[in-house]
C-alpha cells in the first residue's frame, strides 16, 4: 500500500517524530541532504566522479535550509559550489538558519530580497558552465503565486537542459503544490525530484508528474516510528479517512468457485440502433473481467444489429420501464451499467430512474470483508451500478434524478462530464490557483461523492476515486506506468465494463471502481501505442495472467 501525504499530513508526521525524542529537526534535514545527494549519484553516477560544479538556489524555508545541507555535501565532496538565497538570512526558521550558518563558514552566498523583487540583470549571473541545478527554493511550504525568480529561471530552464545542466528539485519542483500538484504562478520544471520520507499527492495530480518527470523517495529514518503513517494510533491530525492511497494491484482477483452465475450476472443497457457500439465495449470488459454472464438491454428495434455482433453476451429487448423491470425480476442480475451509448431521450430518463429506485427494497448487505462483499446472487435484489456518458448529462440535467443516486452507484465522469454534473466544484477546481495549498482534484471529487452519496470516479491521468466517506485512493497512469494512447475513442466505455464486471464478481463499488481502473491501465501498457478501445478487454488474460491468476 502506497500511501500519499499532504503537506499538512508530512509536517505532523514531522513534528511527532521530533517530539517522541528520537530524532531534531536538524539531524532531519541533515538526512534530507544526504538523502538528496545519494538520489543524484544514483540517478546521474558521472557526477560521483571528476570535477563538478552545482548552482544551489535556496528559498527563504526549510526546503532552503535542504538546499544549504546539499551545497556543503557536495562542497566536502570536491564540487564547486555556488550559492544564493531568495529571501532574508535574519528570518530563516531555526534548522535553517544553522545550515546556512554551517555554510556561510565554508563558501560565499548571493543573497536577493523577496521583496521588492530582483532585477532580471541582477539575478541569477550563473556561472558560465554548471552541471547541476539544485532547487530548493521552496518546498511544502508555497503558500502564494510568485513569478519574479520562477520567471526567470523557468525561461532560462531549455537553455540549461541544451547545456547539458540536470536540475534537482528538493520535495517538489518549486512552484509547484505539494497538495493539489497545481502551479502557482511558474514553476521550475525538474529532471529528478527527490522528496523524503513519502511521495506527496502533488507529485500525481494535474502538471504534478509532467513538472516532477521523476520521483526518487530518499528515507530520513522516520519509517519506524509509530506515527510514520496517516491515521497510525494516535496519529496525526489528519482522520483515517483522510490518507490517500495510490491504486496497486488488487488482491481480491481469485476466482469464486461455483457455476457462471455466482460470478454475477451484468446487464448493459444499450441505446438504439447505430448506437451499440458503446455498450458492446463495456460489455465485453465486463465478460472479460469475470462477470459469470453479461446481457445486453437495448431496444427492440436494435436486437438484430447486436445480435449480429455478439455471441458470449446475452442480449435482449429492452423496450420501456415495463420490460426493464421484468427482467430485472430476476435476482441473479446484480450489476447494471449504464450510460455508454445509451441516449438523452425520454426512454433513457425513464429506465434510468427506474434502475436508481429499483435498488434492493430494504437489503444492505452489511459488513463485508475488505474489498468484497457475499458472492454474488447470495442477496437477491442488490444491484450495482454504473452510471457513465450520456446518463452524466441525464443526471446533470434533472435534479430529482439526481437526489435519486445511492451508495450503490459508481460515477465515472471525465472532467468535461464532471463539470456539468459538480459545475461550482468544478469552477472552483478550474479557477487559477492564487493560494497554497490550492483546492485539489482529490478535494474536488471526495466533494463530489460526499455530495451525490457515491463512489466518484475522476478520470484522467490522475484518476481520483473517492466515496462519500472520504475515502480517496489515485490510479496513477503516470511515470512509469503512462499510458497516454489510453486516450482513445471507447476506452472510457471499456472502463465502465470492467467496473461493471467486477461489482457482478462482488466487488464493493469503491473496490471495484479502484481495481477496474487501475486494471484498464494495465492493459493499455501491456498492449502499448496503436491501442484502441476493443484490444483492452482482450489484453485482460495476458495481464491476469502476469498477475499470476
Ligand atoms: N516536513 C519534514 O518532515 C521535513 C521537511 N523538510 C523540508 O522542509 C520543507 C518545508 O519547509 P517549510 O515549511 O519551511 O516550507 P518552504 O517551502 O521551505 O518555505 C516556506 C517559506 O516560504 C515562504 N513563501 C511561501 N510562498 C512564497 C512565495 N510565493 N513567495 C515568497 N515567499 C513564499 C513562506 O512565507 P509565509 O507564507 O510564511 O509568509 C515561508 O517563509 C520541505 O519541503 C522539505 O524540503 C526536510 O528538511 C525534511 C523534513
Ligand atoms: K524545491
Amino acid at each position: 500500500m502506497t500511501e500519499l501525504l499532504t503537506a499538512a499530513q508530512m509536517r505532523a508526521i514531522e513534528q511527532a517524530a521530533i517530539e517522541s525524542g528520537n530524532v531534531a529537526g536538524l539531524e532531519l534535514m541533515e538526512r534530507a541532504g544526504q538523502g538528496a545527494v545519494g538520489a543524484i549519484l544514483a540517478e546521474w553516477p558521472e557526477l560521483g566522479v571528476g570535477e563538478h560544479r552545482v548552482v544551489v538556489l535556496c528559498g527563504p524555508g526549510n526546503n532552503g535550509g535542504d538546499g544549504f545541507v546539499i551545497a556543503r555535501l557536495l562542497k566536502e565532496a570536491g564540487w564547486e559550489v555556488d550559492v544564493s538565497l531568495y529571501g532574508d538570512a535574519g528570518n530563516l526558521p531555526p534548522d535553517a538558519k544553522v545550515n546556512y550558518e554551517r555554510w556561510a563558514a565554508m563558501g560565499a552566498i548571493r543573497a536577493y530580497r523577496i521583496d521588492p523583487p530582483p532585477l532580471v540583470d541582477d539575478y541569477l549571473k550563473l556561472p558560465d558552465r554548471f552541471d547541476l541545478l539544485i532547487d530548493a527554493v521552496f518546498g511544502s511550504g508555497l503558500t502564494r503565486p510568485f513569478t519574479g525568480l520562477f520567471t526567470i529561471i523557468a525561461l532560462g530552464r531549455e537553455r540549461l537542459t541544451e547545456a547539458g545542466v540536470k536540475c534537482v528539485a528538493v520535495d517538489v519542483p518549486s512552484g509547484l503544490c505539494a497538495d493539489s500538484g497545481r502551479v502557482l504562478g511558474c514553476v521550475i520544471p525538474a529532471d529528478l525530484t527527490v522528496t523524503f520520507h513519502r511521495q506527496k499527492v502533488g507529485h500525481f495530480l494535474n502538471q504534478g508528474p509532467e513538472v516532477s518527470t521523476k520521483i526518487s523517495v530518499a528515507d530520513i529514518g522516520i519509517e519506524g516510528s509509530p506515527r510514520s503513517r496517516v491515521g497510525a494510533v494516535g496519529g496525526c491530525p489528519a482522520a483515517p479517512g483522510d490518507a490517500i492511497q495510490l491504486v496497486e494491484t488488487p488482491r481480491q482477483l481469485d476466482k469464486f468457485n461455483g457455476h457462471k452465475y455466482s460470478h454475477g450476472h451484468a446487464l448493459i443497457l444499450s441505446g438504439g440502433v447505430g448506437k451499440g457500439g458503446a455498450a458492446r465495449l463495456s460489455a465485453r470488459g465486463a465478460l472479460r473481467i469475470g462477470a459469470g454472464a453479461v446481457t445486453i438491454g437495448c431496444p427492440p428495434a436494435a436486437l438484430i444489429e447486436n445480435a449480429a455482433q455478439l455471441t458470449a453476451i446475452m442480449l435482449t429487448a429492452v423496450k420501456d420501464v415495463y420490460a426493464l423491470n421484468d427482467i430485472l425480476k430476476d435476482d441473479r442480475i446484480n450489476a447494471l451499467c449504464l450510460g455508454p451509448g445509451f441516449g438523452v431521450g425520454d426512454r433513457e430518463k425513464a429506465l434510468l430512474a427506474a434502475v436508481l429506485e429499483h435498488r434492493s427494497p430494504g437489503r444492505d448487505p452489511g459488513p463485508q470483508p475488505a474489498g468484497q462483499s457475499q458472492g454474488p446472487g447470495s442477496r437477491p435484489g442488490l444491484r450495482r451500478i454504473v452510471l457513465d456518458a450520456d446518463v452524466l448529462s441525464l443526471l446533470a440535467q434533472d435534479e430529482s434524478l439526481f437526489a435519486k443516486l445511492h451508495k450503490d452507484c459508481v460515477l465515472t465522469p471525465h472532467g468535461g462530464e464532471f463539470a456539468r454534473l459538480f459545475p461550482d466544484i468544478a469552477e472552483r477546481l478550474n479557477q487559477p490557483a492564487s493560494t497554497g495549498p490550492a483546492y485539489s482534484k482529490v478535494d474536488a471529487t471526495r466533494d463530489a461523492a460526499k455530495r451525490s452519496g457515491c463512489v466518484i470516479l475522476f478520470k484522467g491521468p490522475d484518476t481520483v476515486i473517492a466515496d462519500p466517506s472520504g475515502r480517496c485512493s489515485i490510479n496513477a497512469a503516470v511515470y512509469e506506468r503512462s499510458a497516454h494512447w489510453l486516450a482513445t475513442a471507447g476506452s472510457g466505455d471499456v472502463l465502465a465494463g470492467f467496473i461493471t464486471g467486477l461489482l457482478a464478481r462482488g466487488f464493493d463499488p469503491m473496490h471495484a471502481a479502484k481495481a477496474g481502473a487501475w486494471l484498464h491501465t494495465e492493459c493499455a501498457r501491456s498492449f502499448g501505442p496503436g491501442l484502441i478501445a476493443e484490444d483492452l478487454p482482450e489484453e485482460l488474460p495476458k495481464v491476469f495472467r502476469t498477475l499470476g491468476l
